[in-house]
């Protein structure tokens, strides 16, 4: 058994090793932020010819994957400051760490295939920018505002960095206001905030897209102000689909579509969702309009950055996440809000890996939340669309104070009845439901009854559904549970509370 002694010497050994063979690695002191000249002058045109003698001109002299080291003859370029690499400037790169006085590390945001040492690169002078503003209605644009559809280029639009700050708090206000959705589980159990942020949480394929498609089908017409709908790492399908839904729905005119989608490298999903938020910003700040922002998904933002962590060489945090993780997401969320201009109300589909709801980036992004709409498996394998967890569906607008009496009480009893019939699935298993008493009896029926009225067919899945989709208002929705609860349907099928939208007044 060696010496602790002898392990330290050869632990130093094999750490000097390593250090000869990249000496790049960390071995040079980094520059202060004194050092580096973060007003990086003024910005290269696209096409702008470079020049040997070009201070802002580099060369690749690593290329690892998406990981790309320049050097700069003169001073390196500042943080996130965008990249051209190559004669045409093809590639694009933002500078995400600083090696060395003339190095950087930049992680590519387009495909770097084609990449070799002594590539030309040029420095851009200013961060990734997005067109912003009017124009932007009715398009489908990616990550660097090229549009994706047949229409006509944004390249003479204003253009604005993707990043920016948060609104400062004198500006920002808090109004606690309802957002309906015409959703009766989440209208009832977790409304949502104008202004706020509310996040759809669910493992694959238990009915995120379907009722985030919904949201933008039920709200979107009945909203005045723009639609904003950033797709983050999820399917390519999903943006066609969607853009011929809003087609369909007429309700295109009003809308902006972002998509970074997960064929794209991972620099491009993870500022895909800054591109949106700059746009949806420059509406608030600029037009003075409301703005809904639909995010689909955060995970893959967040996924995005453990990858871009990953290829920086950075140690992983907790679960393999980046460490990262809390000020990422902190720094995207924090521009999400509603100011003295107008609001963006934001929903956002989180995808819950494995169904662990204390997976870091779940716990992460509740608590930027002010309502929580978690949808359950075992819901959607009993066919109880949509599948949302009455019991672990949150909001902070569920108060007397803000929903009114009638609601809250109804919501509360609504919570009681199903939390008791939880209890009671158990005993009901074991001796079956004759050993109950007649009032845990009577709770199993207003709980089964409850469970299937809260289901609602959807007007997106009518296709292969064959139920007709159904919007419900608020007051529908309270006295169909009011009902249910006073046993008005205690001796009717369950089955005739099943995907219905309303339950029609039985007064003549
Ligand atoms: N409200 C609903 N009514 C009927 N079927 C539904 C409903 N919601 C979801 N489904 C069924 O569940 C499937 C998966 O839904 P969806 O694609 O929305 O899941 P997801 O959570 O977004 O999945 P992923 O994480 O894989 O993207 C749908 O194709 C559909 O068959």
């Amino acid at each position: 058994m060696p010496s602790i002694a002898a392990r330290r010497m050869l632990f130093i050994g094999l750490v000097s090793r390593a250090l000869q063979r990249c000496p790049n690695m960390h071995t040079q002191p980094l520059p202060s932020s004194s050092d580096i000249n973060t007003n990086t002058g003024t910005a290269l045109m696209e096409n702008e010819p470079l020049s040997s003698s070009d201070p802002k001109q580099g060369h690749v002299v690593a290329v690892r994957g998406s990981v790309i080291d320049v050097h700069f003859p003169g001073e390196p370029p500042a943080m996130n400051c965008e990249l051209r690499i190559g004669d045409s400037g093809d590639v694009v790169a933002e500078v995400a760490s600083q090696l060395d006085p003339h190095t950087v590390r930049a992680i590519a945001i387009t495909s770097p295939r084609g990449l070799s040492r002594g590539t030309p690169v040029r420095s851009c002078g200013r961060s990734m920018q997005v067109p912003v503003g009017k124009p932007l209605l009715g398009r489908v644009l990616d990550v660097f505002g090229n549009t994706l559809d047949d229409g006509e280029s944004l390249k003479s639009v204003e253009h604005r960095s993707i990043h920016q700050t948060p609104p400062t708090i004198n500006r920002r206000i808090a109004k606690s206001e309802v957002f309906t959705t015409g959703i009766k589980a989440i209208d009832l159990l977790s409304p949502l905030e104008r202004g706020g942020k509310a996040g759809l949480f669910g493992g694959a394929g238990v009915g995120k897209t379907v009722l985030i498609t919904e949201l933008i089908h039920n709200i979107v017409g009945g909203h005045d102000g723009i639609s904003l709908f950033c797709g983050i790492g999820e399917r390519c399908r999903e943006a066609e689909e969607l853009y011929r839904e809003m087609g369909a729905a007429g309700v295109r005119d009003n809308t902006v579509m972002v998509f970074g989608q997960m064929n794209e490298p991972p620099g491009a999903r993870f500022r895909v969702g800054h591109a949106a938020l700059t746009m949806a910003e420059s509406f608030r700040d600029d037009a003075k309009q409301d703005v809904l922002l639909l995010i689909d998904n955060i995970f893959r933002f967040v996924q995005a950055g453990m990858e871009v962590s990953g290829l920086l060489g950075q140690l992983p945090s907790r679960v393999g996440y980046q460490p990262s993780l809390a000020s990422d997401l902190a720094e995207l969320e924090e521009r999400i809000c509603t100011t003295s201009d107008a609001a963006i109300t934001s929903v956002q589909a989180v995808y819950v890996p494995a169904d662990d709801f204390t997976d870091p980036s779940a716990v992460h992004t509740f608590a930027h939340l002010s309502a929580t709409v978690v949808l359950s498996r075992k819901r959607a394998s009993e066919g109880l669309y949509p599948a949302i967890d009455p019991l672990k569906s949150t909001s902070e607008m569920m108060l007397p104070g803000v929903v009114g009496d009638r609601h809250y009480k109804t919501a509360s009893n609504v919570r009681q009845t199903l939390a008791g019939y939880e209890e009671l699935k158990d005993i009901i298993a074991m001796l079956g439901m004759e050993e109950l008493s007649r009032q845990d009896r009577l709770t199993v029926n207003r709980a089964r009854r409850l469970e299937r009225f809260l289901t609602q067919p959807f007007f997106t899945t009518q296709q292969f559904t064959g139920h007709e989709g159904h919007m419900v208002s608020i007051e529908d929705t309270l006295d169909g549970c009011e009902r249910i609860l006073n046993d008005e349907f205690q001796d009717r099928p369950e089955r005739d509370l099943y995907m219905v939208g309303k339950i029609p007044s039985s007064k003549p």
